[in-house]
C-alpha cells in the first residue's frame, strides 16, 4: 500500500514539475497567450474539436497582439515581416522534424510540447513511410526530389492535361443538364463539387476517374473515409501524445487497408508498369522520366507522388470551389462582372481575380503551417524564440490584415486586384499563403488553376448557382483543412 502511496505521490510531482517546467520555460514565458495554452495543448485541441481554428486564431491575435503562445511549445505569429522569416524565404524554416531524445521525451510525458506534423502524410507501406514532397522534412531530398520532378508541374506542363479536365467538365454538364431538363434543380453543390475535383485530379493523374460524377455518388465511401482522415489528423496532430496514438492505430491496418486511396495508386502504377502505354497523365510522364533516368525518380517515388497529388489535392482543390460559388452567389456585382467577361471570351483577368480573391478570403487550411525555429533560435518580431519551438502563420490571419489588403479585408471584393497599384498588388500577393511559401509552395498549383479556371467559366456561360436556404449560409468546418458543407445550391439553366 506504501509504494502505490508513494508511486503515486511520485506521478504527481513529475507532473507539477512538468507542468511549472512547460509554463515558465525560458524565453517562452514572456510571449502573451490564453493561460491554458502555455501549459498544455488543449487551447489548440478545443480549437480543432471545435472545428473553429481560423476564428479562434484571429481572436486571440486580435486580444494579445501579433506574437501569441498558442500551445506549450507553440507560438503563433501574425505580421508580413514574421510571415516572410518562417515561410517564405529561401532561408525560411524547416518543416518539424524531431530530435531522437525530443521524440522519447514526448512518448514518457503527457504535456510532451513537440509534434511531428509531417509525419502523417506518409503512410507506413512495407514497413518503410512511403515519403513524398508534402512529408519529407529531410531539406536535402525535399529539394532534391522537388528538383527533379518539378518540371512536370510547370504552367506548360500541365497544360498537356486540358483534354482530361475537359472530359471531366464534360461528364459534370452533362448531369447538371440532366437534373436541369424540365426545371432548376436543388443539389448539395458541397458534395458535387467535390466529385467533379476528385475525379478530375485522378483522371489527370492516371486517366481514370474515380466514379463520382458518373453515378452522382461517393463511390465506395472513398470521399468519407478521406474526411474521417483528415479530422483525426487535423485533431491529434494538436498534442504529442495523441500524435503517437494515432501513429498506434495506423500501425494495427495495413496503410493500404486504411487508406483505399494507396491500394487504387498502388493498383494504377502496377498495372501501367505491366502494360505500358503512352498516356499523356501524370503516371505516364512520370514513367518517361523514370525510363530515360532511372536514378532521378525510382518507381517508389512515382507511387508516392501519384498518392500525394491525389490525397493532398482533392480536398483543397474541392474547398476553393466551394468558396468561389458561395461568394458569386452572395455577390451579384462580381457575378455580372464575370459572365461579361465569360461572354466576351476575353483574358480571363477578372477570373483570375475571382480565384484570387476566394484563396484570400477562405484559405484551406485553418491552422497554423508549422515549422520549427532552427537550433541556434531567431528573433522574430522582437521576441527571442529558442531552437525547436514551432512556430508558424495562419494564413486567415494573415489574410485579414488590414495593412495589406485595407480596411474592407473582411470583404469579398475581387477588384482590390484590379485597381490597385503594381506595388500595392505585389504586396498583397507575396502576403498570399493559399498555396503556401517559400520551398514548399504548393506543386500542384498549376495544376488547381487549370482546372478552377476551366470550370469557372464552363459553369457559369451556362448555368445560374443560388443558396436556397440562404438565411442559412453554410458550415465551414475549421480544423486543419477548412471543408465547407450544406451548400443546397438552385441550379437553373441561363
Ligand atoms: C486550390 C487547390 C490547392 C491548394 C489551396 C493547395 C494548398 C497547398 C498548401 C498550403 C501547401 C503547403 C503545405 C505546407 O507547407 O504544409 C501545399 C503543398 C502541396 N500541394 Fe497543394 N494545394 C492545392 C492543390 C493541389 C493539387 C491539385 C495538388 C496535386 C496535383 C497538390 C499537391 C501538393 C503537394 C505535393 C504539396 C507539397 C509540396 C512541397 O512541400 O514541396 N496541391 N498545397
Amino acid at each position: 500500500m506504501a509504494f502505490v502511496l508513494y508511486a503515486l505521490g511520485a506521478v504527481v510531482l513529475i507532473v507539477y514539475l512538468q507542468l511549472l517546467y512547460t509554463r515558465y520555460r525560458k524565453q517562452l514565458s514572456s510571449i502573451p497567450g490564453p493561460f491554458i495554452a502555455s501549459f498544455s495543448n488543449l487551447w489548440k485541441l478545443a480549437a480543432v474539436y471545435y472545428e473553429d481554428m481560423p476564428g479562434w486564431n484571429m481572436k486571440v491575435h486580435d486580444k494579445y497582439g501579433p506574437v501569441v503562445r498558442i500551445g506549450p511549445n507553440h507560438v503563433s505569429f501574425a505580421s508580413p515581416e514574421a510571415f516572410q522569416v518562417i515561410h517564405a524565404t529561401r532561408q525560411a524554416f524547416a518543416k518539424v522534424r524531431e530530435y531522437f531524445f525530443l521524440h522519447m521525451y514526448r512518448l514518457i510525458t503527457i504535456y510532451g510540447n513537440q509534434s511531428d506534423f509531417y509525419e502523417v502524410g506518409a503512410p507506413v507501406y512495407h514497413g518503410e513511410p512511403l515519403e513524398n514532397l508534402f512529408s519529407l522534412r529531410d531539406v536535402q531530398r525535399h529539394a532534391t526530389l522537388r528538383r527533379n520532378i518539378g518540371g512536370l508541374y510547370t504552367k506548360a506542363a500541365v497544360k498537356d492535361f486540358e483534354p482530361q479536365v475537359d472530359s471531366c467538365i464534360e461528364l459534370f454538364m452533362r448531369q447538371l443538364a440532366d437534373k436541369t431538363r424540365n426545371e432548376p434543380a436543388i443539389l448539395d453543390m458541397s458534395v458535387w463539387l467535390h466529385f467533379f475535383a476528385y475525379d478530375c485530379l485522378s483522371e489527370m493523374n492516371v486517366s481514370k476517374k474515380l466514379g463520382f460524377l458518373e453515378r452522382g455518388q461517393d463511390v465506395n465511401g472513398t470521399i468519407e473515409s478521406a474526411d474521417k482522415i483528415f479530422f483525426m489528423v487535423g485533431l491529434f496532430t494538436q498534442a504529442p501524445i495523441l500524435q503517437w496514438l494515432l501513429g498506434f492505430l495506423r500501425s494495427l491496418v495495413p496503410a493500404e487497408e486504411a487508406e483505399p486511396v494507396l491500394k487504387f495508386t498502388l493498383s494504377e502504377v502496377e498495372a501501367r508498369r505491366k502494360s505500358p502505354h503512352n498516356q499523356t497523365d501524370m503516371l505516364g510522364r512520370l514513367l518517361d522520366l523514370h525510363l530515360e533516368q532511372p536514378d532521378k525518380v525510382s518507381i517508389t517515388e512515382i507511387t508516392a507522388a501519384i498518392f500525394i497529388n491525389l490525397t493532398a489535392g482533392h480536398d483543397v482543390l474541392a474547398i476553393t470551389i466551394r468558396a468561389i460559388w458561395y461568394y458569386l452567389s452572395q455577390n451579384p456585382r462580381v457575378l455580372n462582372k464575370l459572365r461579361a467577361e465569360i461572354r466576351s471570351a476575353s483574358e480571363g483577368y477578372s477570373t483570375n481575380a475571382v480565384i484570387q480573391e476566394t484563396l484570400r478570403v477562405h484559405p484551406n487550411t485553418g491552422t497554423i503551417i508549422e515549422r520549427k525555429a532552427p537550433r541556434e533560435g531567431a528573433i522574430i518580431d522582437g521576441y527571442h524564440i529558442p531552437g525547436g519551438t514551432i512556430v508558424g502563420v495562419n494564413a486567415w490571419v494573415l489574410h485579414n490584415n488590414k495593412k495589406v489588403y485595407g480596411e474592407d479585408s473582411d470583404q469579398f471584393r475581387p477588384e482590390r486586384w484590379l485597381d490597385a497599384t503594381e506595388e500595392k498588388v505585389l504586396e498583397m500577393s507575396r502576403c498570399l499563403f493559399s498555396f503556401g511559401a517559400g520551398t514548399h509552395t504548393c506543386i500542384g498549383k498549376n495544376i488547381a488553376m487549370l482546372m478552377i479556371s476551366k470550370l469557372v467559366m464552363e459553369f457559369y456561360r451556362r448555368y445560374d448557382a443560388a443558396l436556397a436556404h440562404p438565411e442559412q449560409g453554410w458550415k465551414v468546418h475549421g480544423s486543419w483543412v477548412t471543408k465547407q458543407t450544406g451548400m443546397d445550391m438552385v441550379i437553373s439553366r441561363l
